[in-house]
């Protein structure tokens, strides 16, 4: 859906590019976080995609159209954008700041209400309290769902994030990562994000791309592969500690259970999990009960016990990881 293709770009003045001769490719419905140290290029190369920042080399494809010279103000129409900012326009109502785009494009008055409701309802505020009502009577949170809102307005095929929870206090912040989350499986748009926030890339993207300095790929791969399987000793450095507890959360029973041997029902009790559950609610469940293990129902093999040594082994074990 979105090809970047050899790009680079050097700003006016910098002996050095900032993004040096970037491939990467980004499949439709997919959800992409860029993640790397401060100054590496992530917002950079978020913004030539949708030409905020003009590359000077390389092409950018975005469903098989090279955009890389086409009217920038017209590309941007037809991609959504989120920053942490928000840059809500004060003295417009929220219905009114949602339906800019809409506007821009010439979509009817009744036509551009009545999507400014519905995206309303769909990042979970509600219409009939907070569509009239101006950005500085909402919280910060509500205030950035209101920017999905309007970068969806135009149901655009692909969004671009930056930082969007970033000006959000921890516990809204994850609220909001769920949400999203929920939102992005109804609404299965191509969606690059850039953030300082391991946890969130973890957590939200279905492929992580890890930028060392100068926008080198160091890692473009699923969570999961890059917690088990680094490909350096800079990913392994920037992923920091907690790797494998943190794989615990992204391995499910399922993913574990043809790796580990069954073993007897010993005289504790098992709790009840489900294949799907990851790993991390499962122990987390065991623990919280003072259980000895868990019991799983496999069709067509009736229920496996795995107690708790076994289940720990499986879900250490990087090289049988099954994606
Ligand atoms: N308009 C500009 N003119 C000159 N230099 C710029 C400009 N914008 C960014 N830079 C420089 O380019 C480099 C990369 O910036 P960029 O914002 O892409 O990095 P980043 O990885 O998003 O960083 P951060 O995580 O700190 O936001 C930085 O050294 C920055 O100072």
């Amino acid at each position: 859906m979105i090809v970047l293709d050899g790009v680079s770009k050097r700003y006016p003045g910098q002996d050095k590019a900032v993004v040096s001769d970037l491939s990467m490719e980004i499949r439709r419905g997919e959800f992409v976080v860029l993640v790397g140290p401060s100054g590496c290029g992530k917002t950079t190369t978020l913004r030539m995609i949708n030409r905020l920042v003009e590359p000077t080399a390389g092409r950018i494809l975005i469903d098989g159209r090279d955009v890389t010279h086409v009217d920038g103000d017209e590309l941007r129409r037809g991609i959504g954008y989120v920053i942490q900012q928000i840059g809500l326009l004060p003295h417009l109502t929220i219905a009114d700041n949602i339906a800019l785009v809409p506007k821009m494009l010439g979509v009817a008055k009744s036509e551009r209400r009545a999507r400014a409701l519905e995206l309303l309802e769909l990042v979970g505020l509600d219409p009939a309290l907070h569509a009239d009502r101006h950005p500085r009577q909402l919280s910060g949170g509500q205030q950035q769902r209101v920017g999905v809102a309007r970068a969806l307005a135009s149901d655009p095929p692909v969004m671009l994030m930056d930082e969007p929870f970033g000006a959000v206090d921890p516990i809204a912040r994850e609220k909001l990562q769920t949400e999203f989350l929920r939102l992005q499986e109804r609404i299965r748009k191509t969606i690059v994000m850039v953030t300082h926030d391991m946890d969130e890339a973890l957590r939200l993207g279905d492929r992580i791309a890890i930028f060392d300095s100068g926008s080198r790929l160091a890692q473009f791969d699923t969570p999961l592969e890059i917690l088990s399987n680094p490909a350096d000793d800079f990913v392994r450095d920037f992923v920091g500690s907690g790797a494998p507890v943190r794989r615990l959360s992204l391995l499910t029973v399922a993913d574990v259970l043809g790796t580990a041997p069954s073993t007897a029902a010993g005289a504790g009790r098992a709790i009840e999990v489900d294949p799907g559950d990851s790993v991390h609610t499962a122990l987390e469940q065991v623990l919280a009960a003072g259980a000895e293990g868990i019991e799983v129902a496999v069709p067509e093999e009736g229920s496996r016990f795995l107690d708790l040594g076994t289940l720990l082994t499986a879900a250490s074990q990087p090289a049988k990881v099954l994606t």
